[in-house]
């Protein structure tokens, strides 16, 4: 088997005795693209500064396809690793045309295309970049952005098989920011690789084949962007709630930070319902400060999706499987502790009738009814029927629109 591009093994930095990386080990093959993501000061800088041989490693190993780093010189070292620092402020007036062709330079002697080339070659990346107004502008005179793009198309022009990249799109808008990683993407398809610091998760998520989470300079998760981009890593590490759900358009895991609720109402409801019925009171109520929970519902059920992406505590079954009585036993506390138990509207069949019994187990029950003609609709058997008439005793029924109304004075009066 061939040995990896890139082998990190137990990989450790420190500085004033604080340990900046400690026990890193990865590699990475040829085509890969692998994004290196964690909050500010994780470390994602200090990796990649050591990659380039900027800094030197106090423990373990870095090889390149089985070659030592440290024993490559540098010049072996620029054919074979192309690196885009974070923060690149241009001192020296060079022109853009000059800057990107300079990337050429460090490849094998053999391989710099003639003058006439080179300037073909800079003209096809500046184009495919929306670079070509800028070729004869001075790097001094550049925006953020572009500047970025200018030492993107230079990483380019160098053709090393492994690119290091830090923060590549930090400054640049979402058209530029497509552009940038679909090319990098296409360039990994050529048997080049790369390792991208990255902020943007969902821009990671999409473009990535795998990531590598760090926190406190240790690497807590790798795998591909659905394993490592988990709602138990995203509030653990970022400490804001945020939902993480699929795209309903790209497929790839999404996250996106929650407004918070301007105070936290004491207030706990639960929710029991199924296809779909429980996600708009759900929001409501998160929205306002409410402590809400869920279950039981189904895997894959919509509701269970909203509680999962926003990190609600909820009990689920597996799809299509009867609700158990473990799982009643587990949501039995939940709604036991709840101040509020909500029913909402949603058909009751074999599957999910062990709902029916948890309500039975509320301090204050709501069945959530819009009219009377659903009322016989939504239970597949009498029995089933029978046991909501019974909750109809014990608990109050009334439209969402109402329950809202409630709700909403009793949320005013908590918060006062
Ligand atoms: N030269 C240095 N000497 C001492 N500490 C350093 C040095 N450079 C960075 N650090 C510290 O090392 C830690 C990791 O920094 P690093 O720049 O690698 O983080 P990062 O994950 O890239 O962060 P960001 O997302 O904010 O760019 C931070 O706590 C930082 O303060």
């Amino acid at each position: 088997m061939n040995a990896p591009l890139l082998s990190v093994q137990k990989l450790g930095f420190y500085r004033q005795d604080r340990a900046l990386l400690r026990d890193l080990s990865f590699a990475l093959e040829p085509g890969e693209l692998v994004g290196v993501i964690g909050p500010n000061g994780a470390g994602k800088s200090t990796l990649l500064k050591l990659l380039v041989d900027y800094h030197q490693p106090t423990e373990g190993h870095i090889s390149l396809s089985d070659t030592p780093l440290a024993s490559l010189s540098h010049p072996e070292r620029a054919r074979r690793i192309s690196y885009m620092a974070q923060h690149s402020a241009p001192s020296l007036p060079f022109l853009v045309r000059d800057v990107i062709a300079l990337g050429a330079h460090s490849r094998q002697a053999s391989q710099i295309p003639s003058a006439q080339v080179l300037r073909n070659d800079v003209a096809e990346l500046a184009e495919q970049l929306e670079l070509t107004h800028l070729l004869d502008r001075k790097l001094t005179e550049l925006s953020g952005g572009e500047n970025q793009l200018v030492q993107f198309a230079r990483i380019l022009m160098q053709q090393a098989p492994l690119m290091l990249l830090d923060e590549p799109t930090a400054s640049l808008d979402i058209g530029h920011e497509a552009q940038l990683m679909n090319l990098l993407r296409r360039h990994c398809e050529h048997q080049h690789s790369a390792l991208v610091a990255i902020h943007n998760l969902n821009i990671a998520a999409v473009f990535c084949d795998r990531l590598l989470l760090l926190d406190k300079g240790r690497l807590i998760a790798s795998g591909t962007p659905e394993q490592v981009i988990t709602q138990a890593n995203m509030a653990q590490l970022y400490q804001q709630q945020v939902t993480v759900s699929q795209h309903p358009v790209t497929g790839t895991v999404t996250v996106l930070p929650v407004k918070q609720a301007p105070i936290a109402v004491p207030l706990h409801v639960h929710l029991i319902g199924g296809a779909g019925s429980t996600v708009a009171l759900a929001r409501w109520l998160l929205q306002r400060g409410v402590t809400v929970s869920g279950g039981i519902g189904h895997e894959q059920d919509s509701d269970t999706d909203f509680w999962t992406a926003t990190g609600m505590r909820h009990i689920a079954v597996p799809a299509f499987a009867p609700i158990d009585q473990d799982a009643i036993d587990q949501a039995q506390a939940m709604v036991e502790s709840a101040d509020l138990t909500i029913v909402c509207d949603f058909p009751i069949g074999a599957m999910n009738e062990g709902n029916l019994i948890l309500a039975g187990h509320a301090k204050l029950l709501w069945l959530l009814q819009e009219d009377a003609e659903t009322a016989h609709q939504r239970f597949y058997s009498e029995a089933q029927a029978k046991d909501f008439a019974q909750l109809q005793q014990q608990g109050v029924r009334l439209t969402a629109l109402a329950a809202i109304e409630q709700l909403t004075g009793r949320i005013g009066e908590l918060s006062a």
